[in-house]
């Protein structure tokens, strides 16, 4: 008998060449030559020692900050000439963003802190878009918490939060930034627990970067940095 073929991912994004400069006196490389693709539904981790360009990296994935070489596709498309409403317009509605701080608005209910993006897309009544921010909200176990402000919750709630806020607009990728660094084991075991059954059960792409080994060995794939150059990447 022969073996089943290995199952194709589509590409959602795609780094080609990818390298990143800072102009100066003395131009400082930030990345160079980074080859990468990560198809549909994966879950990856980007590590490497601090200060190596992982973050570098996930804002050139998450188009919030351009290559000085190479481009970055995002399913299919060169956004190298985009400009920058056409990228803000690309991650309005096909990526979302998680960060070490949750960044939640302290004025808004956690239910209003996910309606914010969904309001800036549109897409629905209010009455609609309320709905759906209340099933995210629900199905991160936070239903109990909606009406709550960011500052009467505990931080793992609080990251939960930017999470529902990230899936929003149901985006293609969710791209974060050291989610659990600021989180205690447990809380930082469900933030990957949630991450591991959005890529499995919804195809949403998961990239994030992370210092922990022990959480980074349970996504699909490492992606590993030195000195702004991948030195592992199976795809
Ligand atoms: N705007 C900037 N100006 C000067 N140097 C910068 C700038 N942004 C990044 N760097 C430097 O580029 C290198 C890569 O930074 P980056 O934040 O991507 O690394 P990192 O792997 O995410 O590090 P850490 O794990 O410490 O967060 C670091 O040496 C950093 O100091």
């Amino acid at each position: 008998m022969t073996a089943a073929p290995p199952v194709t991912k589509a590409p959602v994004i795609k780094a080609r060449g990818v390298g990143r400069v800072l102009p100066g006196p003395v131009p400082v490389t930030l990345l160079d030559g980074i080859d990468l693709s990560i198809g549909e539904g994966e879950f990856v981790a980007i590590t490497g020692p601090s200060g190596s360009g992982k973050s570098s990296l996930l804002y050139l994935l998450g188009l919030l900050d351009r290559p000085t070489s190479g481009s970055i596709l995002l399913d299919g498309r060169d956004t190298a000439r985009a400009d920058a409403a056409e990228l803000a317009g690309l991650r309005l509605v096909k990526l979302g963003f998680v960060f070490q701080f949750h960044f939640l608005l302290p004025e808004f209910t956690v239910l209003g802190n996910v309606m914010i993006p969904m309001r800036k897309l549109g897409g629905g009544s209010d009455a609609e878009l309320r709905r759906r921010a209340e099933g995210l909200l629900e199905d991160l176990g936070l239903g109990d918490q909606m009406t709550k402000l960011p500052t009467q919750l505990s931080g793992g709630q609080r990251q939960r939060v930017a999470i529902a806020r990230a899936l929003a607009n149901r985006p293609r990728v969710i791209l974060a930034d050291e989610p659990t660094g600021n989180l205690d084991t447990k809380s930082a075991q469900t933030v990957f627990d949630i991450f591991a059954r959005l890529a499995r059960e919804t195809g949403t792409t998961v990239i994030t970067v992370t210092h922990d080994e022990g959480l980074a060995a349970q996504t699909n794939r490492r992606v590993q940095l030195v000195d702004g150059r991948l030195v592992t990447h199976k795809s």
